[in-house]
């Protein structure tokens, strides 16, 4: 099967630096691929390369099956990106904007207006085609940067940052957008922003210092989520020797004004058990509820503990 993205043993240096450091993945259609890391951590040189934009060190990019450093031409053609600012002239209406961009991917005629009026749709845009871009709200802006990148119809579509500078209204209408896209293209978002990746992606990849230090679906990521502890709040005072004898309880920590954590094993949620055993105790039950981890602490979880290997030692001379 030909993956939409295929990207093998990518290598980037700069000087001594190696910033993109053995990254390999895959990007399927229908995904939405969150692509997540802290600052230098190496997205930009990344996305650069799987569009063209920078030579890799060394590494093979696929773009549906074609080599992007073979064949560039061919293999942009199943491309569109979006730039974290968006390439838009602000002195163009939407139409003449758009009808520019076809031309660059070689699109005239029928062919041309037809593609510029289904980006347009797509995008929500049809209403604003005669109006100046500079003119538009930031929202909208995207909205043509969008459009720009899905006019030829690639089979994939790379965002940098695609909310950065939105209202929160725009950042849900933007979203949405993304989400819809997705179901006919393969997508890579790249983002600092966590909740985008649980809202917007399928699935999620981390990478630090150079290197893929997680890579996992949205469901995986929602598994991490889910603490082993149990957060309890009581009226009276239960007896939590009791508690710790409950099958698949591992330690009670009395956080003070009737609050209390549960540690757990991992599969085995003891909730139901204490529950009964507290409320046949009369010690006042309030509530019992399973803690979750926040995107933020996964996502320093794994930066922090992430296990990094030395650079490719024969690359790092270039
Ligand atoms: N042209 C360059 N010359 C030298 N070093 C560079 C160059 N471009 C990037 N770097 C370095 O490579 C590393 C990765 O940078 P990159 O821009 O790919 O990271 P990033 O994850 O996109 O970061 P950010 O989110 O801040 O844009 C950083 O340490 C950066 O300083």
């Amino acid at each position: 099967m030909t993956h939409l993205i295929q990207v093998e043993q990518l290598y980037r240096y700069y000087g001594e630096h190696c910033a993109v450091n053995n990254v390999s993945f895959t990007l399927e259609k229908g995904e939405i691929l969150g692509f997540l890391g802290p600052n230098g951590a190496g997205k930009s040189s990344t996305m650069q390369m799987i569009c063209g934009n920078l030579a890799p060190t060394s590494g093979l990019i696929l773009i549906n099956g074609v080599d992007i450093l073979d064949h560039p031409k061919e293999a942009k053609r199943e491309l569109g990106y979006l730039p974290e600012v968006p390439p838009v002239y602000r002195d163009l209406t939407v139409d003449e904007f758009l009808e520019y961009c076809g031309k660059l991917h070689s699109l005239v005629g029928v062919k041309l207006k037809a593609a510029v009026a289904q980006a347009k749709e797509r995008c929500g845009l049809i209403d604003v085609g005669g109006r100046l871009i500079g003119n538009l709200s930031k929202g909208y802006q995207q909205r043509v940067g969008i459009a720009q990148a899905i006019l030829h119809n690639p089979a994939v579509i790379i965002l940098d940052e695609p909310t950065v500078g939105l209202d929160p209204i725009q950042i849900r209408e933007i979203r949405g957008l993304i989400r819809e896209l997705g179901q006919d293209h393969g997508i890579i978002l790249s983002t600092h922003i966590l909740p985008e990746v649980q809202e917007s992606c399928t699935r999620v990849q981390i990478i630090h210092q150079g290197q893929l230090v997680m890579n996992d679906s949205i469901d995986g990521l929602t598994q991490r989520m889910r603490a082993s502890s149990l957060i309890m709040e009581t009226r009276g005072a239960p007896d939590l020797e009791r508690l710790r004898f409950v099958d698949g309880v591992q330690r009670i920590d009395d956080l003070g004004g009737g609050r209390y954590r549960i540690y757990h094993d991992k599969d085995k949620n003891p909730a139901e058990r204490v529950t009964e055993i507290v409320v046949g105790q009369g010690a006042g039950l309030i509530s019992i509820s399973p803690e979750r981890l926040s995107m933020e602490e996964i996502f320093i979880d794994i930066t922090q503990h992430a296990v990094l290997t030395e650079p490719h030692p024969e690359e790092s001379d270039l």
